[in-house]
């Protein structure tokens, strides 16, 4: 990808997850409703590449896709209990300007955020707990109808069948990745859901850097690791993006801390508890029923 990319929701924890990971790799355009502190952006990322927009406000969202040749789309309201004119206003409305404003600027690519809430309606009573489990082989894999549970997966649903519409429609190339649970140096912990869908720093990285680099149509895949246990299948981003993650939920007690290794200390030497991703920043009110350590 030799043109700039643009990143929208760049400030929070998907988006410096990917930063962190192929921040030195790309061309940035960088867009987020809250200014960036200098520690988020990464080096080479002028001030003119940044953009303190909300992705409603057309006009702006229109002059950062200018030149932009692909687009990773993370902004918006991610709580699982957001309410409904949020959802409108930043996941629904918010994505259709972004992906309008990609389509007449001429973007190849466009990746979008989605979420297992947008498929949390399969995890029935009968089914569970057993589908979180290593011996369990129930799979969603991509090709299923969407099945949300929640309002915030309603709007998630509704921003993937905005990405057909504009592949089907304008010929744009239209990833939608099904997001599981990003966690910072393990799995969430205590948490069996939550292990079945960690998404790794690295391996969200390498998964959106795929996104951005391998060629496709129109495509739905589960963003996760390569976890024992899983109720989501990852052959689709294999097969269609090339996705090869590192990282597996079992390499971890349940309680997060790396097999076979003496202390608690994690990959950057820091404790646990010290590396537990927060909200990025205080944009949305927390989420009431979101486990301490599933963010
Ligand atoms: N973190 C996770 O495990 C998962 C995240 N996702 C999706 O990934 C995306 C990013 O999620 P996180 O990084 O966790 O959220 P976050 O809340 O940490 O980051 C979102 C960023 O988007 C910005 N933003 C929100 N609304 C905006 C608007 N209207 N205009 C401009 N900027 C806006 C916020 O300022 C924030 O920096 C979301 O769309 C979320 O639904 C999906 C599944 C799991
Ligand atoms: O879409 C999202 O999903 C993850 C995981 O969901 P959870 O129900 O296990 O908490 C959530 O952490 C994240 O905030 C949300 O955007």
């Amino acid at each position: 990808m030799d043109e700039p990319v643009l990143l929208t929701g760049a400030g929070g924890r998907v988006g410096q997850a990917i930063l962190r990971g192929i921040g030195d790799d790309y061309e940035w355009r960088l867009l987020d409703r809250e200014p960036l502190p200098a520690a988020k952006v990464p080096d080479g990322v002028t001030d003119a590449d940044r953009f303190v927009a909300d992705i409603t406000d057309d006009r702006a969202v229109r002059e950062a896709m200018d030149g932009v040749g692909a687009v990773i789309h993370l902004a918006g309201d991610p709580r699982k209990t957001a309410p409904w004119d949020s959802v409108i206003r930043n996941n629904i409305d918010g994505t259709q300007v972004v992906m309008r404003a990609a389509v007449d600027a001429g973007v190849e690519k466009f990746a979008f955020a989605s979420s297992n809430h947008a498929v949390g309606g399969y995890e029935t009573e009968d089914r569970t707990p057993e589908l979180y489990r290593t011996d369990d082989d129930y799979r969603l894999d991509g090709s299923e109808l969407p099945r949300p549970g929640n309002l915030y997966g309603v709007s998630k649903a509704a921003g993937e069948s905005l990405g057909r519409f504009h592949h089907d429609e304008h010929g744009m190339s239209v990833v939608c990745v099904r997001i599981g649970n990003l966690t910072k140096d393990h799995p969430p912990r205590e948490y069996e859901r939550g292990q079945a869908m960690w998404l790794s720093h690295r391996d969200c990285a390498h998964l959106f850097d795929r996104c951005l680099q391998a060629d496709y149509g129109y495509e739905i895949v589960y963003g996760i690791s390569n976890n024992d246990r899983r109720y989501y299948s990852i052959e689709r981003a294999r097969e269609a993006l090339g996705y090869d993650p590192a990282d597996n939920s079992a390499d971890y007690t349940f309680e997060g801390e790396p097999k076979g290794e003496a202390g608690g200390d994690d990959e950057d030497g820091e404790t646990a508890e010290g590396d537990r991703d927060g909200p990025a920043e205080p944009n949305f009110p927390t989420d009431p029923d979101t486990p301490t350590d599933g963010a």
